[in-house]
């Protein structure tokens, strides 16, 4: 049956973030896909993102003014995450972005979207869509297995009533038998002090909205999502994988500049599924020293690597993390292949001399390892990585942990993991040997049912028509 869905006018609001934004564009083009009215509302600092991944499809654009000048502290054109020069200036951000609700609502009352889909934190939203009847849902930017561990630890804190010497603890009332050790929970507690009762104000508004929707497929954590909507008790629908989500995206999503890198060339060279690729997202900076510990392990590991290391990681871009002749011998012996500044991620994923993925668990990049096939080395630094890093490896068996304890924004308030330890994980993941290859088997198996998930009537193809139907209804 044939949806009426030029009524609905869907305005996506993402955050300025690049783990944020791209996720959310191609959210919006699925929809403009479908034949729904679809805006994405960005600041003018931010259009360079997203006009090249909306470029030759229907996505209109509008602009909000970022008040830099007003946010003082903050560099002029400072108007992405991963452009604050210094995370000191980070609370800067965030005032400046509790300040764009002004224009906001003015926006919304020039624009008339009848629904919108907002970053999960920019929580003050809720207030106004509610006063103009907009329906309003929200994306939260990761998947159900981490919400579901949040909601658990949070409700039950589990790791509070510990006996001080007892390291770890079971997450109580989840589908899988999770343990977790006290130092990597994500405690938002100790981020609200500096944030306003941030974390307070997205729960809030996460009930206060109509659903939520989750870049995520069934098939990869089905109890998980039937555990979110059942004990939990929250409407949401899960769509994505949206960067497989329409024929040639990937190549859509990808600049020319991407399409060109110099990477790509090398790995042509290399034998199918020989190479790991190592990057460990768009915010995570590291030590010097554990910069020195990973190329030393990579190296130990014999396996040929791509090694990113934007600059946000390599903070002073005279850190000497090199070990003595590492980037002559990896060249002369084309084993390996840093990357300073930005990847061209999924285009690398996708290749097929590309063997397995060591990253830091962020969402997008858990997932995009997940559509490539690829078995992953997992490091998780912060935030919600932790809890991804335990549905690879327990869950989804996909993955080998590097053995990272602690969660920590800095670098310097990190253990050091030895080369050692991470040449034990990379041979365990690239290696031979029948546990490897039954890891690579579920990972390609994963990545097919991701695949079939964004065909025509597969199951988050399906979910997209049942929410389309669903607000349009709402919004006759
Ligand atoms: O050189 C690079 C580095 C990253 N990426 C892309 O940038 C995105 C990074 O996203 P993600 O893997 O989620 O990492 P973060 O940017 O660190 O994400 C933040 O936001 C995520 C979504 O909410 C959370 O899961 C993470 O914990 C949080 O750190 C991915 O799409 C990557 O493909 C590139 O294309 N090239």
């Amino acid at each position: 049956m044939a949806t009426k869905t030029q009524d609905l006018h869907i305005l996506f609001f993402p955050y300025m973030a690049p783990g944020h934004m791209p996720p959310m564009i191609n959210m919006a083009k699925l929809f403009a896909n479908r034949g729904v009215r679809t805006t994405i509302l960005t600041t003018p600092g931010n259009t360079s993102i997203v006009k090249p991944i909306i470029s030759n499809s229907p996505v209109e654009l509008a602009l909000i003014p970022f008040p830099s000048a007003a946010a003082s502290g903050l560099p002029e054109g400072c108007e992405n995450l991963s452009s604050i020069p210094s995370p000191d200036l980070i609370p800067y951000f965030l005032r400046a972005v509790f300040m764009l609700s002004e224009p906001f609502d003015q926006i919304l009352k020039e624009l008339h979207p009848n629904v919108t889909i907002i970053d999960a934190f920019f929580p003050w939203t809720i207030d106004i869509t509610s006063k103009l009847g907009i329906t309003q849902l929200i994306f939260t930017g990761s998947g159900f297995f981490p919400l579901c561990l949040t909601d658990s630890i949070e409700k039950y804190k589990p790791h509070e009533t510990l006996p001080a010497e007892t390291e770890s603890f079971l997450v109580p009332g989840i589908p899988h038998r999770i343990e977790l050790l006290k130092t990597q929970v994500f405690d938002i507690g100790k981020i609200d002090i500096k944030h306003l009762d941030f974390f307070d104000k997205v729960r809030d508004a996460d009930k206060r909205s109509y659903g939520t929707v989750m870049n995520s497929f069934y098939e990869l954590e089905p109890d998980y999502v039937e555990h979110y909507r059942t004990v939990i008790g929250r409407r949401a629908w899960q769509i994505g994988p949206v960067s497989l989500c329409s024929e040639g995206m990937i190549k859509s999503t990808t600049t020319t500049t991407d399409r060109n890198h110099e990477c790509l060339r090398w790995l042509d060279e290399k034998q199918p599924g020989s190479v790991l690729y190592v990057c460990f997202g768009s915010l995570c900076a590291f030590s010097g020293d554990q910069l020195h510990e990973i190329a030393l392990g990579l190296v130990a590991s014999n396996h040929a690597f791509i090694l990113v290391v934007p600059k946000v990681i390599e903070r002073d871009e005279k850190m000497d993390w090199m070990p003595e002749g590492f980037e002559g011998r990896i060249n002369e012996a084309k084993k390996g292949f840093v990357i300073r500044g930005w990847a061209p991620q999924l285009l690398i994923l996708n290749h097929e001399a590309v063997g397995g993925f060591m990253t830091h668990c962020g969402w997008n990049s858990t997932l995009e390892g997940v559509c490539a096939g690829l078995p992953m080395i997992t490091w998780p630094l912060f935030a919600e990585q932790f809890y991804n890093e335990r549905l690879v490896v327990d869950v989804l068996k996909i993955g080998v942990a590097v053995g990272m304890k602690e969660h920590a924004l800095m670098p310097e308030d990190r253990p050091l993991i030895h080369g050692m330890e991470i040449e034990r994980a990379v041979s365990c993941v690239m290696g031979g040997g029948e546990e490897a290859e039954a890891m690579r088997k579920r990972a390609r198996e994963l990545g097919e049912m991701a695949k079939s998930a964004v065909m025509e009537d597969g199951s988050s193809y399906t979910e997209l028509t049942r929410l389309i139907s669903e607000l349009s209804a709402l919004h006759p």
